[in-house]
Parts: C-alpha cells; sequence; structure tokens
C-alpha cells in the first residue's frame, strides 16, 4: 500500500515521517528529491539558471535556496515557473524510490508530498494522511524554525492549500499542535488501522 502524508509548510511532516521511519516502513521525501534533482550537473539546475538568473547559484556553483525561496515565494509567476522545471524531475525520482523499495518487498511505502493536493497527486496514493495543526501555531512553528517575518511566513502559507482544506479532503489526520507523545499515539492508531486492515 501506498500511503501519502502531506499537510502544510512546518505542520510537522518531517516530524511525523521520521516516527514511521523508526517503525521499519520507509519514507520517499519530495522535499529530499527536489533537493537531489538540482544538484550541479542535473539538467533541471541549468534550466534554473537560464530562468532565473546567475544570482540564484552561491559561488561554488550550487543553487542559493535562500535567494531562490526569497523570489518563488513574493512572486507567484515565478513560483509556478520554478515548479514546471522542478516538479517533473521530482516525481520521476520519487517514483524510481518508491519502487525500488516495493520490490525490495516493503508492502507499504509513505509519500511525503507537502503539495500532493496542489500538484493533484493523490492518484499515485491508496491513502492521504494529513498532519493538521491550527494556523496560528503554524505560523509561529514556522517562524521560529526558519527565522522568517510575520509576513515571509505568511507569504510562505499562503503559496499552499490551506491546512483546513487539506484535513477536510484527508482519509486521516493527525493533529499536531499538542505534545510529540500525543501526535505518535494518532499516527500509530492510524497505522495499525491502515496497515491490519
Ligand atoms: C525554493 C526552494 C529553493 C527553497 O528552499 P528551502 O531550503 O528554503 O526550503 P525547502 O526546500 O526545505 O522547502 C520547505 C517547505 O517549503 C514548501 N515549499 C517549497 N517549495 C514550494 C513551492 N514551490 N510551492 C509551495 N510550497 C513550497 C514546502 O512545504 C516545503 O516542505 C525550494 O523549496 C524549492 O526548490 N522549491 C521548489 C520545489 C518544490 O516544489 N518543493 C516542494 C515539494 S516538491
Ligand atoms: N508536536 C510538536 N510540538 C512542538 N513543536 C513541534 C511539534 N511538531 C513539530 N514541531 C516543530 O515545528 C517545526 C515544524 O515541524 P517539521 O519540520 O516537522 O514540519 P514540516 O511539515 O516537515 O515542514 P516543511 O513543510 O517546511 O518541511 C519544527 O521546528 C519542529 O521541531
Amino acid at each position: 500500500m501506498r500511503i501519502g502524508l502531506t499537510g502544510g509548510i512546518a505542520s510537522g511532516k518531517s516530524t511525523v515521517s521520521r516516527m514511521i521511519r523508526d517503525r521499519q516502513i520507509p519514507v520517499v521525501d519530495a522535499d529530499i528529491a527536489a533537493r537531489r534533482v538540482v544538484e550541479p550537473g542535473q539538467p533541471a539546475l541549468q534550466h534554473i539558471v537560464k530562468t532565473f538568473g546567475e544570482e540564484i547559484l552561491t559561488p561554488e556553483g550550487t543553487l542559493n535556496r535562500k535567494v531562490l525561496g526569497q523570489r518563488i515565494f513574493s512572486n507567484e509567476e515565478e513560483r509556478l515557473q520554478l515548479n514546471a522545471i522542478v516538479h517533473p524531475a521530482v516525481r520521476r525520482y520519487m517514483l524510481e524510490q518508491v519502487q525500488a523499495y516495493e520490490e525490495q518487498g516493503h508492502a507499504t511505502v509513505v509519500l511525503d508530498i507537502p503539495l500532493l493536493f496542489e500538484s493533484k497527486l493523490t492518484d499515485w496514493v491508496q491513502k492521504v494522511l494529513v498532519v493538521y495543526v491550527p494556523d496560528s501555531i503554524q505560523l509561529d512553528r514556522l517562524m521560529k524554525r526558519d527565522h522568517l517575518t510575520k509576513e515571509e511566513a505568511e507569504q510562505r502559507i499562503h503559496a499552499q492549500l490551506s491546512l483546513e482544506k487539506k484535513r477536510d479532503k484527508a482519509d486521516a489526520w493527525i493533529d499536531n499542535s499538542h505534545t510529540i507523545a500525543e501526535t505518535e499515539k494518532q499516527l500509530d492508531a492510524i497505522l495499525h488501522q491502515w496497515i491490519k486492515a
């Protein structure tokens, strides 16, 4: 079975995906895939430089994530341009990884994809699990983790479908606004139900 794990920026997907890995279930992570496909020498990086200019490279020739992030989260047209370059390569990379785990005999594989709904990838998975927190907690955790101003954090949150909408479309959701232990308990109940079913 393939399970899609999603949520909003800083809602706690990585926190939950760590717990899933601890339970010996492989997780294929879209954010990691998105880093791999823009490494130096990859065609996507060349395409990004052609579109956004040399100023999005560091002196070492790697992608300057901070500079590109500042641009795309304050400019929707540029964000959509970047998505069009990076997403096809991310999808290929992820599918290869999922297939490799399945060929190794893993009956359950989790796909951690922040933009699962926005990119219409729900057909890839049999179940969707959303990691939810209320707006105010999402904003607070994002500002703290990434050292962003309120305005910068709000721009990033608004580049995605709202967490309420994602929660309403989910097969199951975890409320990650309390302790890590409470999140873990909810995760175990859901996995137990889905995997034993
Ligand atoms: C703009 C980039 C360079 C900024 O890098 P940075 O290291 O600061 O952030 P990171 O990649 O860790 O992403 C953090 C979170 O931002 C959100 N996010 C990232 N890209 C996007 C996007 N294009 N649209 C909406 N949300 C996004 C996701 O929730 C993600 O988990 C990077 O996010 C990127 O290459 N984005 C395009 C690829 C993409 O869509 N990735 C998201 C999943 S495929
Ligand atoms: N239950 C919790 N209680 C307190 N802090 C938490 C909890 N869950 C996560 N956090 C913190 O909130 C921040 C966001 O969590 P995490 O990095 O897991 O989110 P994410 O959804 O993976 O984010 P992104 O979409 O940006 O990759 C982190 O700093 C994390 O340590």
